[in-house]
Formats: structure tokens, sequence, C-alpha cells
């Protein structure tokens, strides 16, 4: 507030972007890896918070469009999503700098600790559980994720799962990833609706969560195994559904069987999904 009784001007505070990072401020470390934009590295930020840094390749993204909706994605902040911290926009290529996990993808945590986490059914149903509340707060605020999977979740310290990269498939430019019928389209973890009208909802995010939960229980395991995407088609709109993984109770499959219903309004919302999982894990434990 001010200091006198004069009111304060409705500008104050808006003028420097707060999203807006000053490149000068982070100290870039060990490359990650590289995904669909180019090179993700490890960095620290204000010398000492842990980021992940995408170096945006020129010409991957819509990066104005992308910019814009930065404003709106920092302010989703829930213990279960990777924070975004913001943007370093004034230079090419621009950055986006999110919170770090530092024990990276949930698929590759899965392959590599399928030993460990095998049996352990108790593990497994904590990581969807994670995923769920993560992704219901997704929906109360009305943000669609278009990429929910296994390879899009991220594992930090005490295996604590996090969703990332929620609404950034609106901004790639690849039409191979954009267009149902490309080679990058995540086939296998659409519903019919996103194959027939590319229709994307809440609802559609839930029959990627059932995917995702069929991953976690299989320990990483392609879905479809190595069918062709035209085969995984067909049979999605036959109404074949995914297998019962050998390790998962009967409960939890049947929660991923109504994940797959074949009309969007017959799959639960994830508020509902939340109860249901806390339900059975409460009665495995
Ligand atoms: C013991 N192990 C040693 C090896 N290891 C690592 O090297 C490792 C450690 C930490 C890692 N952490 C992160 N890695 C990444 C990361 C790394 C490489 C690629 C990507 N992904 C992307 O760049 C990307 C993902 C999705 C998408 C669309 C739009 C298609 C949905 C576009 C781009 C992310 C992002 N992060 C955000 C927060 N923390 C991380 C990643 C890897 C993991 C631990």
């Amino acid at each position: 507030a001010s200091p006198c009784d004069r009111p304060v001007p409705a500008t104050a505070g808006l003028s420097h972007d707060k999203w807006e990072i000053d490149p000068a401020e982070l100290m870039l470390l060990e490359e990650l890896g590289s995904g669909q934009f180019g090179v993700v590295r490890h960095g620290k930020w204000k010398g000492s918070i842990d980021t992940a840094v995408k170096m945006m390749k020129e010409g991957t993204m819509s990066e104005d469009d992308f910019i814009e909706e930065a404003k709106v994605m920092t302010k989703l902040q829930h213990q279960n999503l990777v924070q975004l911290y913001g943007v370093c926009s004034k230079h090419r290529p621009i950055y986006i700098v999110t919170e770090y996990m530092r024990h990276g993808s949930l698929l590759n945590y899965l392959r590599r600790h399928e030993n460990s986490l095998g049996g352990n059914n108790g593990l497994l149903l904590d990581m969807c559980i994670q995923v769920c509340k993560g992704m219901a707060y997704l929906e109360r605020h009305n943000y669609i994720h278009r990429d929910l999977a296994a390879r899009n979740c991220l594992v930090g310290s005490e295996n604590v799962v996090k969703v990332a990269d929620f609404g950034l498939a609106r901004y790639v430019l690849d039409d191979q990833y954009t267009s149902s019928g490309g080679t990058k389209f995540p086939i296998k973890w659409a519903p019919p609706e996103v194959l027939n009208y590319t229709r994307f909802s809440s609802k559609s995010d839930v029959w990627a969560y059932g995917v995702l939960m069929w991953e976690i229980f299989t320990c990483g395991k392609m879905p479809y195994g190595r069918l062709k995407n035209t085969e995984v088609v067909d049979r999605v709109q036959r109404g074949i559904i995914l297998e019962k993984p050998k390790m998962c109770f009967k409960e939890v499959y049947e929660v991923m069987r109504k994940c797959w219903s074949h009309c969007p309004e017959d799959r639960p919302s994830f508020r509902l999904l939340k109860d249901q999982l806390a339900v059975i894990s409460q009665g495995l434990l």
C-alpha cells in the first residue's frame, strides 16, 4: 500500500513482467536430454534454485502465443504439477524455466526400477494417485493437458511424481506431432473422439490417464506392444482395450477400464478418480 492515503495506481507492479526471467540470473549446468523442442539443461536460478531450462529450438513452437500463455501457466500451482517459474523471451532461443525434478521422466524411472517397483502395488498406486491429484487440479481450472503420458511426468526426491508440460502441445509447430495422422501423434494415449475429431477435453485426458496407469502397473511397457498406429486406431474404435497388467489388482484395473469408456461422458472425472483410488489404496494397505 502507498505510504500516504493516495490511491495506489492500478498499474503498480505490473510494469516488470514477473514471468520474465533475467538470463543473467541463470547458471546453465549439465544437459538433461533433448525433447520435442531441443535441449533441456539443469540450471541454477539466483544462485540457489534448481531449475530445468528448455532451450527452444527456433521454428519448433509458436513462441509469441506460448509467451502469452506462460502468464497463465505460472499461476497454475500444485504440489503434483511441475511449476513453471518463467520464461527468458528477450533473446532467441527462448528459455522455459521450470522447477527441477532430479530423477527424470516417470517412464525412464519405471523402467530403471522395475525390479524394486515390480511387486510394490502400494507404491505404484501412490504414483497413480499423485498424478491424479495434479490432473484434478488442472481439471478444476479447466486446463487440458493434451499429452498426458508417463514420458511427460517427472520424478523428484522421495518418490514425488509430478505432471509436466501441461498445455504445451498446443504450441508445437511440427504437424507430424499435432495432426492425428502424423507419425509423432500420441495415438496410443488418444480416445476415439480425439482420433476421429481431435476433440480434446478433460475427459480425453482421463482416457490418457488410464493408459498412464497401465504404464505404471507394467513398469513402463509400451501400450499395445509393437502394434502399428493404424492397428491401434482400429482396436480402439472397435472397443478393444489394453489387457490387465499381470501384477495389477482387479479393483485397479476396473478403474482403468472406466477411463477407457467409449463415450467421454461415461468416463469418471479426475475428482471422482482421486476419491476412488484413495478408497482402493486404504483397502490395500
Ligand atoms: C539417475 N538418473 C541419471 C539420469 N537422469 C537424468 O539425466 C535426468 C535428471 C533430471 C531430469 N529432469 C528433467 N528433465 C526434463 C526434460 C529432459 C529432456 C526432455 C524433456 N522433455 C521435453 O523437452 C518435452 C516434453 C514434452 C513436450 C511435448 C510438448 C511434446 C508435450 C515437449 C518437450 C524434459 C525436464 N524437467 C523438468 C524438471 N526436471 C526435468 C532429466 C534427466 C535421471 C536420473
